[in-house]
């Protein structure tokens, strides 16, 4: 649905983005991450074709965003991390003038208006002012003018910043009936690692301009929902004993498929067990098995859950490559 070859922007005397390159496929949601001044922005407003690059292609839906950006506009909504609405008009004229800004056709709108009010929880309100909306209410608003026209594309630039528990809760239900009852491509840019655990199918890590990771997440990559795993490579997991035994460590030790055992605090009843292969789960079965066939008291077993926020942190911690310049 979006494909990047070489995007490379610049800012007077700075280079914002450096060759970044990429492909996002239909009905998927990507949560674009990074520190602030990554890029993040200038990757978003690039994908919108409301910048022109210095350098690179885009094309969003076959289309090529350099040339034909106002075609690119009818398949994209965007919502901006600053976003403006005309606080005189109600709700309801709002979501009519964004419609038709879009070009939904006229007799299509009172339908539209009804359906993105609903979907952001706006209906009771089509006739109060957006100048008399809480900030919640306002970010809804906003949201259902980015959606209005049915865009196959939705760019969200820090949708939730400012939003309290419930406020987060629901934008997240919405982001996920977006991708799955109407197939919308998102790309989500937040700094709430924990909520974009919870709806997004990949992760994209940006760092000084460059794209650092652009993967998969949890069941999309052949994992468990919700975990933010690493394709490859072992497994760790966490074997609880609800009391220590020597056994334990001989049977770990018998194996020739155990990489490292650590145990977890001093009282031996918790060890981390990272096993080769782990990610295959007949491996799992496999070791619990045996500890329980030799008398192990196991009372917990799991695969350490690494989440979306340990998968960042660790990407962040690799060495830095020199930083690119602006010519
Ligand atoms: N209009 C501009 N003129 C000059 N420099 C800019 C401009 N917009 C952004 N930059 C710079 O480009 C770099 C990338 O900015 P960008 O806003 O894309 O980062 P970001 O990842 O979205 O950051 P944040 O998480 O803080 O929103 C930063 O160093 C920023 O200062």
């Amino acid at each position: 649905m979006i494909e990047v070859a070489n995007l490379t922007q610049d800012y007077p005397g700075l280079r914002a983005l450096d060759a970044v390159s990429f492909s996002i496929a239909p009905g998927t949601v990507t949560a674009l991450v990074g520190p602030n001044g990554a890029g993040k922005t200038t990757l978003l407003r690039c994908l919108a074709a409301l910048d022109l690059p210095f350098a690179g292609r885009i094309r969003v839906a076959g289309l090529d965003a350099t040339e034909r950006p106002r075609a690119v506009h009818r398949m994209t909504g965007f919502l901006q991390d600053f976003f403006g609405l005309y606080d005189s008009l109600t709700v309801e004229a709002g979501l009519w003038y964004a419609a038709a800004a879009r070009g939904v056709p006229r007799s299509a709108i009172p339908e539209r208006i009804a359906w993105a009010a609903a979907a952001v929880g706006l209906s009771e309100r089509l006739s109060h002012r957006a100048g008399t909306l809480s900030r919640g209410m306002r970010q809804r608003l906003a949201t259902a003018q980015t959606i209005i026209h049915r865009p196959r594309v939705v760019l969200l630039d820090e949708p939730a910043s400012g939003l309290d528990p419930e406020n987060r809760a629901d934008l997240a239900g919405l982001l996920r009936r977006l991708r799955t009852d109407y197939g919308m491509t998102l790309v989500v840019s937040s700094h709430i690692l924990s909520e974009l655990e919870d709806y997004s199918t990949h992760v994209m890590i940006l760092r000084d301009g460059r794209l650092i990771r652009h993967d998969a997440l949890g069941d999309e990559a052949g994992g468990e929902p919700g975990v933010a795993n690493d394709r490859t490579g072992p497994a760790r997991l966490l074997v609880s004993l609800s009391h220590p035994t020597p056994d334990a460590a001989a049977v770990l030790a018998a194996r020739d498929d155990i990489a490292d055992v650590t145990p977890l605090g001093e009282d031996d009843r918790r060890v981390f067990v990272t096993l080769v292969d782990g990610a295959d789960p007949a491996r799992r079965t496999d070791l619990l098995a045996a500890l329980v066939a030799a008398g192990v008291p196991v009372c917990g077993f799991d695969v350490e859950r690494r989440n979306l926020q340990d998968v960042y942190l660790d990407h962040l911690r690799e060495p830095r490559e020199p930083a690119g310049e602006a010519p």
